[in-house]
């Protein structure tokens, strides 16, 4: 798993505006557009209604309250009730009409995530944290949703609202207007404020969530080391500092989220007292009668919901920001693994590989060292068998990577029956390219998916053959001792079986694909000798028809080889049989005996493969 930023640490580019980083969001929207402008449209209608109420109250105390007329009492009374039904009919209908496409537009933006992770790189995936992915991909999204539903609906709205409330207070009285908004003024300096403040703050606490997320994902995964080793208590530790951390900054955030309501609270309560005073003032002079002076306070009461609301729906905004940022940063990833202009196409694939002049460095490898890969040339001539063998951390895991294209070649070129590799489209290449790593990784669904992954399109007879024989081969037959045989789920990871067990299962699915080119990174390294021994005569059937490149780390990797090559300093320095490196070749001999392997004797196995 990847164990580099970007995270909270990550230097941020210049930031785009608020307004712009949000209108990316626009394509997803899109086809939600028309219902939350309705949901708006609802939302302002109910403001509208909501507004309209003090004009009825003003009515009623100028009218039949002064004069005592009780019979116009009742009008007043049941506009009042209709009022009140029809803005609870607006509120209910903006809910109904934005709920729904918000969970449309989230769904749509997180399958589009993680198509786009599906697509990225290896090397993509060797530099960003599995919690920063999986943060973005679920809380970030959530928010994104929420804001949908919610946010933006009720933030334009109160804005409208507060505007119209403006105007309405203006016309009751253009004097208790005017103080009412000049009282406001400070509430927009501090939002403007708040603004800078906050989306800096929402931006660690979102990055640190992520952190956090990685931390649970990597204990999780390595909790058997975690408990063999005893560090559980290290562990969390470890986990409470970033949870630590996370909690500061979600602190910081409430401060400023407090520092605005301060503001939201105390100038209406500020307004109202100066308007009440100034209110009395007009009424006593006859400039402003009872009624208008009501209605003044009643509207006036009427925005304070909005009012209040901006401060929350701001935060909210400014969250909402930082996730659209954090989710972009994902998408405008590009993708340095390219499908070529015009494919080219190889009609019958004979499975010859070449490496001509290959250079391979990491992208963060340092200037000073050279390129790991630093000018191979190695022929593979077709149904060939080559073994790889080098001292460890020589680069032979990033050789075969280079294939299919895990990674790109930095120079010279990977060539298949005289194909550049980058001049195939993904998809044939991979069709050609079969592969099995080491650390088996199996997913959570039943063998027969697991091993068939590289064969989607095969079904009934002919997919129970081409699994039998791939399991067969793999030395599988464990499978069928399982609860439900090649239908039993292996758990996340295939954690339900053994080293070996996963092992065979991924040489299944690596042989079940018919590839025309098997590579194979030391895939028989967890198996006792004697399968091990069974699975080498399995694959040398198969590999008869199939050029195959092995990495091995043990001598009797080795004996299924027709020739093995000898990768030094970055470049392979002798190509040859076994017997005959051993005696010609001293580097060779030190790598071999330096091998880990339960049986010295090459030939002892001999039999078992003739
Ligand atoms: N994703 C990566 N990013 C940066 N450096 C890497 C990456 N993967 C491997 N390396 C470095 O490249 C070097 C070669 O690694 P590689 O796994 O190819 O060697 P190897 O010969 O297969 O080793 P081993 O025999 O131990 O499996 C190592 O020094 C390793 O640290």
């Amino acid at each position: 798993m990847s164990s580099h930023p970007p995270s909270s640490a990550t230097p941020q580019a210049p930031r785009a505006s608020t307004f712009r980083t949000l209108l990316r969001l626009l394509p997803f929207v899109r086809p939600a557009l028309s219902r939350i402008v309705f949901g708006m449209v609802a939302a302002l209608l109910a403001s509208v209604v909501a507004l309209i109420i003090p004009l009825v109250l003003q009515r009623l105390v100028d009218g039949p309250l002064s004069s005592g007329d009780s019979r116009q009492i009742w009008p007043a009374f049941f506009v009042v009730i209709g009022l009140g039904v029809a803005e609870a009919v607006m509120i209910m209908a903006r809910r109904w009409l934005v709920l729904k496409p918000s969970t449309f537009v989230e769904a749509d933006l997180r399958n589009t995530l993680y198509k786009k992770l599906q697509d990225l790189p290896v090397a993509f995936h060797d530099r960003w944290q599995s919690g920063q992915l999986l943060s973005r991909s679920v809380s970030d999204l959530s928010l994104i949703r929420r804001w949908l539903a919610f946010g933006i609906v009720l933030l334009v709205v109160n804005f409208l609202t507060i505007a119209v409330g403006f105007v309405v207070l203006f016309f009751y009285s253009w004097v208790l207007g005017l103080i009412f908004l000049c009282a406001s003024v400070p509430i927009w300096i501090v939002s403007l404020r708040f603004e800078k403040r906050y989306s800096t703050i929402a931006r660690r606490s979102q990055d640190q969530v992520g952190d956090l997320a990685t931390s649970v994902e990597e204990s999780v995964h390595g909790i058997r080391v975690l408990k063999a080793f005893g560090r559980g208590k290290h562990s969390l530790r470890d986990f409470a500092k970033r949870a630590e951390d996370l909690r500061g900054t979600e602190i910081e955030k409430s401060k400023a989220i407090a520092q605005l309501w301060l503001w939201l609270l105390l100038v209406p309560d500020v307004a109202f007292a100066l308007c009440l005073l100034a209110g009395i003032g007009l009424a006593a002079n006859h400039q402003l009668s009872v009624g208008q002076l009501f209605a003044f306070f009643a509207t006036a009461t009427v925005l304070r919901f909005p009012v209040e609301s901006i401060g929350f729906l701001l935060s909210m905004t400014f969250d909402t920001r930082t996730a659209v940022d954090r989710y972009f940063e994902v998408l405008d990833s590009v993708n340095t693994i390219t499908e070529p202009e015009n494919p080219k196409t190889i009609e019958d694939a004979r499975g010859r590989l070449e490496f001509r002049a290959t250079h391979f460095r990491y992208q963060d490898s340092p200037d000073r060292v050279r390129d790991l890969v630093d000018g191979v040339d190695l022929v593979l001539e077709p149904g060939e068998t080559m073994a790889l063998v080098g001292l460890t951390g020589s680069g032979k895991t990033t050789l075969l990577a280079l294939v299919p294209r895990l990674y790109d070649v930095t120079g010279g070129e990977v060539l298949l029956d005289g194909v550049d590799v980058r001049d195939l489209s993904r998809e044939e290449l991979r069709r050609h390219v079969g592969m099995a790593f080491e650390d088996a990784t199996l997913f959570s669904s039943s063998v027969r998916e697991n091993v068939l992954l590289g064969r989607p399109g095969l079904e009934g007879d002919e997919a129970e053959a081409v699994l039998r024989e791939a399991l067969d081969i793999a030395q599988a037959s464990f499978v069928d001792d399982l609860p439900e045989g090649v239908d039993t789920k292996v758990g996340e990871e295939g954690l339900s079986l053994s080293g070996g067990q996963r092992q065979r299962l991924a040489l299944a699915r690596a042989i079940a694909a018919r590839p025309s080119i098997l590579v194979l990174d030391d895939p028989l390294s967890a198996l006792d000798v004697d399968t091990e021994a069974r699975v080498e005569a399995g694959l040398r059937r198969v590999l008869a028809s199939t050029t195959s490149l092995i990495v091995a780390h043990r001598p009797s990797t080795v004996n299924l080889a027709d020739r093995v090559a000898l990768l030094e300093d970055g470049r392979v320095t002798a190509v040859g049989t076994h017997s005959d490196l051993i005696a010609t070749n001293e580097h060779y001999r030190y790598v071999i005996s330096s091998l880990d392997d339960d049986d010295n004797d090459l030939h002892s196995r001999e039999e078992v493969h003739a």
